[in-house]
């Protein structure tokens, strides 16, 4: 007689993963090797920014009290005093009836209270211009912590770098970031109808894409992939491999053989290893057959062999545990809301989770499959961006019904978890 599973919830599983978290850890790369790591510290202004007061024009630095009276008929003549490019500073104090030429982004000399662009002023040679207008005092100048103040608090640890946090970084003289340090996470596809993925198709069999595509949902949330390729049905194979490996990863990911079949191994081998099952059952789908187990601290995690249900085991169980051990508190994926581009009449015991695109109509994000909605497909997996989600019930849902969505490529993330769905 086959095992019978107890269903659990969605966002039960996710606590009971969370409950065994790995803890971040630190290392130190080199500034544009950051690109993509998650801060492992909260980044503060080191100084301010610009940190001297400077020309945002390149024209002339002047007193302003000197203009207070031009205009068209009395223009007022200035004495030019020297010239600054970027760079370098006027080395003393500019005195009434003086002027200086300055660059963009160079120091406002001492005395200096403005700046007047180049076409606005008339040049008598390179020693006098004239102005017609009067000027007021702090006229173009981009004064000392305008942008921010020393000490300010610019980036949270836990924020993944991105081309403007690389900015910042560079300028507070981070020359090597620390970073969380990214985990290690095994993949082992299990499966006896297996070919690698440069083999030709023989009778009975499929190319192993699972590993490859966990290996790179694994990249996708910030963490290395270790990719252990594909063994057959086998259990003596497939505990000689994790328990070889398991010292070299933070997590291992096993695919297929999670269900109840006759070369279904996955509950066999964590009895061996004296493992403790967290859930083997997810009242969902697709994944209602996703398994994490605790194995001596480390989780291992059974996602199903059907490419659908992998998918989705990983986004919802696995990625926020590595988003946890990257140290951020926003380990969930982003959540909005749509409407539904599609019928899914079929009412479902357990909630639904469909891998769907996103179109907008008329300012409304509209939802569809992004293919078969099956859990066996692969195909629809190619332009997956989102989850549609369907609140398991005793109904089904028609076009044009708003839906809650998870958004699958964003980096940004949500610290809701799944109790925070809307049930329709
Ligand atoms: N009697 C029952 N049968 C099944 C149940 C159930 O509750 N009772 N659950 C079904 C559900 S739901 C799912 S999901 C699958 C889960 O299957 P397994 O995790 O045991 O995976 P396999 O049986 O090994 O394979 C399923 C399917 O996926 C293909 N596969 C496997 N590995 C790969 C890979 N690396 N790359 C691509 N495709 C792969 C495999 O060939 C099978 O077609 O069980 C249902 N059955
Ligand atoms: O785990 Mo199965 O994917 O629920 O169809
Ligand atoms: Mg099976």
């Amino acid at each position: 007689m086959v095992e019978k599973r107890q269903p659990i919830q969605i966002d039960e599983a996710i606590n009971k993963v969370m409950q065994h978290p790995l803890s971040p850890k630190e290392e130190s790369v080199p500034l544009l090797e950051s690109v993509g790591r998650s801060l492992a510290v909260n980044l503060y202004a080191t100084h301010s920014v610009p940190p001297f007061n400077r020309s945002p024009y390149d024209g002339f630095a002047i007193k302003s009290e000197d203009t207070v009276h031009a205009s068209r008929d009395l223009p007022v003549f200035l004495k030019v005093v020297g010239e600054i490019g970027a760079g370098f500073v006027f080395n003393r104090t500019v005195r009434n009836g003086e002027a200086v030429r300055i660059m963009t982004g160079a120091k406002i000399p001492d005395g200096c209270d403005a700046v007047v662009m180049l076409e606005i002023v008339r040049e008598h040679g390179s020693e006098q211009i004239e102005l017609v207008r009067s000027i007021k005092a702090n006229d173009n100048i981009s004064f000392k912590g305008e942008d921010t103040k020393e000490g300010a608090l610019i980036s949270k640890a836990g924020t993944s770098i991105h081309p403007g946090i690389i900015a910042q970084l560079a300028t507070f003289g981070y020359s090597e970031v620390p970073v969380f340090r990214k985990p290690r996470i095994g993949v082992l596809a299990t499966g006896s109808e297996l070919l690698d993925v440069h083999q030709k198709l023989e009778p009975g069999k499929i190319r192993n894409s699972n590993a490859y595509m966990v290996a790179a949902q694994v990249m996708r949330a910030g963490a290395v992939p270790i990719v252990y390729g594909k063994l057959p049905d086998d259990l003596e194979a497939c505990l000689a491999m994790i328990t070889d490996q398991m010292d070299d990863v933070d997590v291992m990911i096993t695919t297929g053989g999670a269900s109840v079949g006759d070369y279904d191994l996955v509950p066999e081998f964590i009895n061996r290893l004296h493992g403790k099952t967290l859930f083997n059952k997810v009242a969902m789908r697709p994944g209602s057959v996703t398994t994490a187990a605790n194995l001596n601290g480390k989780m291992l995690f059974g996602l199903s062999g059907n490419p659908g249900a992998c998918y989705v085991g990983f986004e919802l169980f696995v990625k926020p545990l590595i988003r946890k051990a990257l140290g951020t508190e926003q380990i969930h994926h982003a959540k909005s809301k749509g409407v539904l581009g599609a019928d899914f009449l079929k009412p479902n015991p357990f909630t639904r989770i469909i891998r769907g695109r996103l179109e907008e109509e008329n300012g409304q994000h509209v939802l569809f499959p992004s293919g078969l909605d099956k859990s066996g497909s692969v195909i629809s997996l190619a332009e997956a961006e989102v989850f549609i989600i369907l609140p398991a019930g005793t109904r089904g849902f028609e076009r044009g019904m708003e839906v809650d969505f998870l958004l699958l490529e964003d980096q940004k993330g949500s610290e809701e978890t799944w109790k925070t769905f809307s049930k329709l």
